[in-house]
């Protein structure tokens, strides 16, 4: 199973963005979190920014809309070129028709769920989507601690996808790091945003590659 290292610029200096995406070349995408204190207690930034960041990043972004009213919104998200689209489920009114946009605009289309969100529902959507985005700690901060309780929906998805044989990435986010990785990829995790322990890191590229051997070595 592929890795992927995705670190989230929700951790980086806001002030330096274009420095910030370029220190993570050796990363697979970037994580780009979108909050409109509605949805989360927290507020960053709208589709301007994440269509600059789009022209001078290095690597794809992997766009996470913490935002109310997804349906609206999202797919303008896509038309912007962004690599993947994720929005929450408990956001949209109709799933699978804004996963559809979101496709339809050319983006890999991803459904998100909070901690306290069954994923039963979804199970039978997972051919309707690329990915899908398992919070690890409850959405709007970064330095947050890892919640191994969210660990049983990820064992559901990856049997799900395993049994409808989908090619469907299943990522986490919050609290990744180096003591916390290995248990998300033993749960069939294959997609790691990590915020802190990257950008708290003095070198990014060195924690990358540590993050990157520690998924590897706990994926089955
Ligand atoms: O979506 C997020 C918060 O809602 C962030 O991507 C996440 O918190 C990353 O930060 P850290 O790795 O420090 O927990």
């Amino acid at each position: 199973m592929t890795v992927r290292i995705n670190p989230s610029i929700l951790s980086a200096d806001f002030v330096n963005l274009q420095h910030e995406v370029e220190r993570i070349a050796t990363a697979d995408l970037v994580h780009v979190d979108v909050m409109d204190n509605h949805f989360v207690p927290n507020l960053t930034f709208g589709p301007q920014m994440v269509g600059r960041l789009q022209s001078v990043s290095p690597i794809p972004l992997d766009v996470h809309l913490m935002i109310s009213d997804a349906d609206r919104w999202a797919p303008g998200y896509a038309e912007l070129g962004a690599f993947s689209v994720t929005f929450h489920a408990e956001a949209a009114a109709d799933v699978v028709a804004t996963a559809r946009a979101i496709r339809d605009r050319g983006s890999r289309a991803g459904i998100a769920v909070k901690p306290g969100t069954p994923i039963e529902p979804y199970l039978e959507l997972l051919h309707e989507v690329d990915q899908v985005l398992v919070m690890t700690v409850e959405p709007g901060f970064g330095g947050q601690s890892f919640m191994p309780e969210t660990m049983p929906k990820l064992r559901a998805l990856r049997e799900a996808v395993r049994a409808h044989g989908l090619d469907v990435w299943l990522q986490v986010d919050g609290g990744i790091a180096l003591d916390t990785i290995g248990i998300a990829a033993e749960a069939g995790a294959d997609t790691f945003v990590a915020g802190s322990a990257v950008y708290g890191r003095d070198s990014v590229e060195g924690a990358i590659a540590e993050l990157r051997a520690a998924a590897t070595a706990h994926t089955h």
